[in-house]
């Protein structure tokens, strides 16, 4: 069993409050209001500059060359790819890269991030990537559940659009390869008393995550 499977096991109720959660089955049905999608978008493109950071700062606790090549083409797949989606899409609905980059960050986006950098600051590269687990993972996961979901209604390509980018094989090869990065990295740091305190932070994230979401719905 991967540690990834383990912590997912241990915190079932979080990472089904966000894999399950109504924004992602709106999304799917289409009945999610494009509105609460454009928000969660816009935040999403400030959270991806953080994370590009957080990746970053998995380069520097790489206890190993071949960890600091996997950091950085995470890091890569954020910044040359991941973007560019956010960047087309706000594009299509006439919102400028210099209007996403100064768009006013929510307050979900700075918990999230900071967690995400404060937890991998303080820890060593076992807990950054625990925090960044259900980020990577879950959004291959969601993808994978809606693959074959029909979104109806105005919004419909925009949403086949974004579960197409998640559901498609090179991010699922992502997905895969964090999951056994992780692996990699607990053969070194993992030891059973450390399981708990991993658990808090997969927890935590987990619902930042939903937090995230629901930041959408409310706006
Ligand atoms: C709130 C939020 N959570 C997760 C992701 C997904 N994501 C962020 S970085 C990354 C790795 C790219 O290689 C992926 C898939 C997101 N965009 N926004």
């Amino acid at each position: 069993m991967s540690l990834f499977e383990r912590l997912r096991d241990d915190n079932l109720d979080a990472w089904k409050s966000y894999t399950q959660h109504a924004f992602v089955k709106g999304l799917a049905t289409g009945d999610l209001p494009e509105k609460a999608f454009r928000t969660y978008l816009k935040q999403d493109y400030l959270f991806l500059i953080h994370f590009s950071r957080a990746y970053a700062l998995a380069v520097y606790k790489s206890p190993g060359l071949s960890d600091m090549r996997q950091a950085l083409e995470g890091l890569k797949a954020i910044m040359d790819m991941e973007m560019d989606l956010h960047v087309e899409l706000c594009a299509s609905w006439g919102v400028s890269r210099e209007q996403l980059e100064t768009t006013p960050e929510a307050s979900q986006t700075m918990a999230y991030t900071r967690f995400v950098l404060e937890t991998g600051l303080r820890g060593d590269l076992l807990d950054l990537q625990v925090a960044l687990a259900p980020c990577i993972i879950g959004y291959g996961e969601i993808a994978r559940d809606n693959a074959s979901a029909t979104p109806k209604g105005p919004a419909a390509a925009t949403y086949r659009r974004w579960l197409d980018e998640y559901a498609s094989e090179p991010y699922q090869d992502v997905a895969v390869d964090f999951i056994r990065w992780m692996d990699k990295t607990s053969q070194i740091y993992m030891t059973e008393a450390r399981f708990s305190a991993l658990s808090v932070i997969f927890n935590q994230a987990s619902r930042l995550e939903a937090d995230f979401w629901q930041m959408g719905l409310e706006d």
